[in-house]
């Protein structure tokens, strides 16, 4: 997978060279480039801003910029186009399904925008030849997309075959294909501090701890997020419900 990412603060995707996603990249399952998007500015300056139309608060990222950095990375007349992703805080929100679908595009290209946004013409610029989704990461406005694109090139980059050494953990986490959260997990020592690790992880009886684990996955949901429960039958008795949620 190719990922493009243009930014104003192209230091700040400095992270995508670290741990998974680096690790990626150094082994070919990824092929990152970073782009400043003042590389697309002619002026002594090197403006990328301006003052919003209709007025308001601060200022608005200017068309031209973009709409050369977008015709450089991705000429129109090039034989492949990439996914456009745009964080915003006015986009879809990115979930495990996207992170799903981002996984199986050959190349993603990241618009990081910043100030009150990117003139909204840069959208529809590039809708003409790519495909765009404007995305939000969740329900809190943070200063700019940078942020937004490490959370989601890590999220596609772990789904990729080969870049994380056991693909069958991705079933198990949560918000995968059973829509629960994870269950908790323990390791050694089996007592830490006056805490124990639960017996039925110790028993080596592997019906009564995928049981236990469903259980637990279920008490958290309800607990945590009772929205992913509507699509599950399964109800906690008065009982299990008066105990709460440990
Ligand atoms: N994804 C995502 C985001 C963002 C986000 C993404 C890109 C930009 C570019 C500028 N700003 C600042 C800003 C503040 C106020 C109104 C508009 N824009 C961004 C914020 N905030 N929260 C999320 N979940």
């Amino acid at each position: 997978m190719r990922l493009d990412v243009v930014s104003i603060f192209p230091e700040y995707l400095a992270a995508l060279d670290v741990s998974l996603v680096g690790k990626a990249a150094k082994s070919g399952l990824l092929d990152v480039h970073l782009h400043d998007l003042r590389d697309w500015t002619h002026d002594r300056h090197r403006t990328v801003d301006d003052t919003p139309y209709g007025g308001g608060a601060g200022m608005v990222m200017k068309p031209e910029p973009w709409g050369q950095a977008l015709d450089a990375l991705a000429p129109a007349d090039g034989p492949t186009q990439p996914r456009l992703i745009v964080p915003t805080p006015a986009g879809r929100p990115f979930t495990q399904e996207l992170a799903y679908e981002l996984a199986a595009e050959p190349w993603l290209a990241f618009a990081c925008g910043r100030y009150e946004g990117i003139d909204a013409r840069v959208a529809s610029y590039a809708a003409e030849r790519m495909r765009v989704d404007e995305v939000s990461i969740g329900d809190y406005v943070l200063n700019g997309g940078e942020v937004a694109v490490l959370v989601m090139v890590e999220a596609v980059a772990r789904l990729l075959p080969g870049v994380i050494g056991n693909p069958e953990s991705l079933a198990e986490e949560s918000h995968s294909g059973d829509g629960l959260l994870e269950y908790p997990v323990y390791t050694k020592p089996p007592a830490w501090r006056g805490y124990d690790v639960p017996e039925v992880l110790l028993s080596g009886n592997h019906g009564l701890i995928a049981e236990w684990r469903h259980e637990q996955s279920v008490r958290r949901t309800a607990e945590r997020r009772p929205d992913l429960l509507a699509a599950w039958g399964d109800v906690l008795s008065d009982q299990d419900g008066a105990e709460g949620v440990r």
